[in-house]
C-alpha cells in the first residue's frame, strides 16, 4: 500500500515516522511531500522516506493520503490536488477544524477520515480521535486505524463535534500540561534551585503522578486527598488554586480551544 503524507511539519513528520515501519506499507516506503526546500533537503537524508517536492510525482498513485498542512493552507492545496485524484483514494486529515464536508467539497472526493492527533505521538504516546464520512468502508477504517495506532492509541468518535471537542482536550492538551510545567519550573527557579534540579523536580513529579494515575483506578481528586494532610502544605496550595478559580480557568481554556476548532471550520 502506498501512503503519502502531505506536510512534513510537527504533526505530519511525527505521523510519517510512526507509520514508516508499519507492516501495512509492505515493500513501499512512506512518501512525503512538502513545499519547503530546506525541509525536503533534510528529509532526503532519511532513508525511511521517499521524499517529493512536487505533487504530480507522488499523489496520483498514492492509496492513502494524510493531509497535515495548516488549516489556512488547505484551500490552495486542495485546488492543486483535485485534478490528480481518483475515486479509489482515501484521505485522512490531521487538520484542526476543517470539516469532512469542506474536505469532500474541496477535493471533490467522498472517502475522507477526519482525525485529531496530538504531539506525544513523537514518542509513541499520542492519542488520536477519528471519525469518517459514510462513504469510507469498514476495511478502510481498519487500515487507517492500524496506521494511526503506530503513533500511540486512537479512539473512534461518532461525530465531528467530538473531533472539535478532543481538540480542546487532547489535541491542544499537551500545551496545557507544558504550561503547568513551565509555571512550576519558574517557581522552583525563584525558590533558588538550579536549572538542572528544577527540571528534575518538576519532570519527576509529573512522571510519578501520571504513573500513579495509570497504575491505579483512582480519580485525580482522590489522589489529591492522599497527598494533602489536613492543615498541611498541599491543602494550602489547593486552597490557593480554588480561591483563584484555577479549575474553572482550565476548563475555560479547553472550551476556548474547542470553540476555536469549530470557528476554524466555519472560516472555510
Ligand atoms: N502541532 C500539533 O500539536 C498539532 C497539529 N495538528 C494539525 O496538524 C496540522 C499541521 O500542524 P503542524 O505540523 O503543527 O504545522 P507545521 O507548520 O509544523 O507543518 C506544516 C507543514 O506543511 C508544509 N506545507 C505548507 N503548505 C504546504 C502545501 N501546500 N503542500 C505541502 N506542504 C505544505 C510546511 O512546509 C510545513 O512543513 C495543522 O492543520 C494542525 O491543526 C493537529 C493536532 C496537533
Ligand atoms: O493549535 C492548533 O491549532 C493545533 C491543533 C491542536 C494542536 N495544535
Amino acid at each position: 500500500m502506498k501512503v503519502l503524507v502531505i506536510g512534513a511539519g510537527n504533526m505530519g513528520l511525527t505521523y510519517a515516522e510512526g507509520m514508516a515501519s508499519s507492516p501495512l506499507l509492505s515493500k513501499h516506503k512512506l512518501r512525503i511531500y512538502d513545499t519547503d526546500p530546506k525541509k525536503i533537503e533534510s528529509l532526503r537524508k532519511d532513508s525511511r522516506f521517499d521524499v517529493y517536492d512536487n505533487l504530480e510525482d507522488c499523489l496520483p498513485k498514492a492509496h492513502i493520503i494524510f493531509v497535515a498542512v495548516k488549516p489556512y493552507h488547505s484551500e490552495g492545496l486542495f485546488e492543486q490536488m483535485t485534478p490528480m485524484l481518483n475515486k479509489e483514494q482515501l484521505f485522512v486529515s490531521l487538520m484542526a477544524g476543517v470539516t469532512l464536508e469542506t474536505i469532500q467539497n474541496g477535493l471533490n472526493q467522498k472517502k475522507v477520515i477526519r482525525t485529531m492527533p496530538n504531539l506525544p505521538a513523537q514518542v509513541g504516546k499520542g492519542v488520536t480521535s477519528y471519525t469518517e464520512a459514510e462513504e469510507v468502508s469498514k476495511v478502510e477504517m481498519i487500515m487507517v486505524r492500524n496506521l494511526l495506532d503506530t503513533t500511540g492509541t486512537s479512539i473512534h468518535v461518532d461525530s465531528e463535534k467530538y473531533i472539535d471537542a478532543s481538540t480542546g482536550i487532547s489535541g491542544s492538551g499537551p500545551a496545557y500540561v507544558f504550561y503547568f510545567m513551565q509555571s512550576m519550573l519558574e517557581a522552583a527557579l525563584k525558590m533558588g534551585f538550579s536549572d538542572y534540579d528544577s527540571k528534575v523536580l518538576v519532570s519527576s513529579t509529573f512522571e510519578g503522578a501520571i504513573e500513579l494515575f495509570n497504575q491505579n483506578n483512582i480519580s485525580p481528586k482522590s489522589w489529591i486527598d492522599k497527598v494533602a494532610s489536613k492543615g498541611g502544605t498541599t491543602q494550602a496550595a489547593i486552597d490557593s488554586m480554588e480561591d483563584n478559580n484555577v479549575k474553572q480557568l482550565i476548563q475555560d481554556a479547553a472550551y476556548a480551544a474547542f470553540d476555536r476548532a469549530v470557528e476554524l471550520g466555519k472560516d472555510k
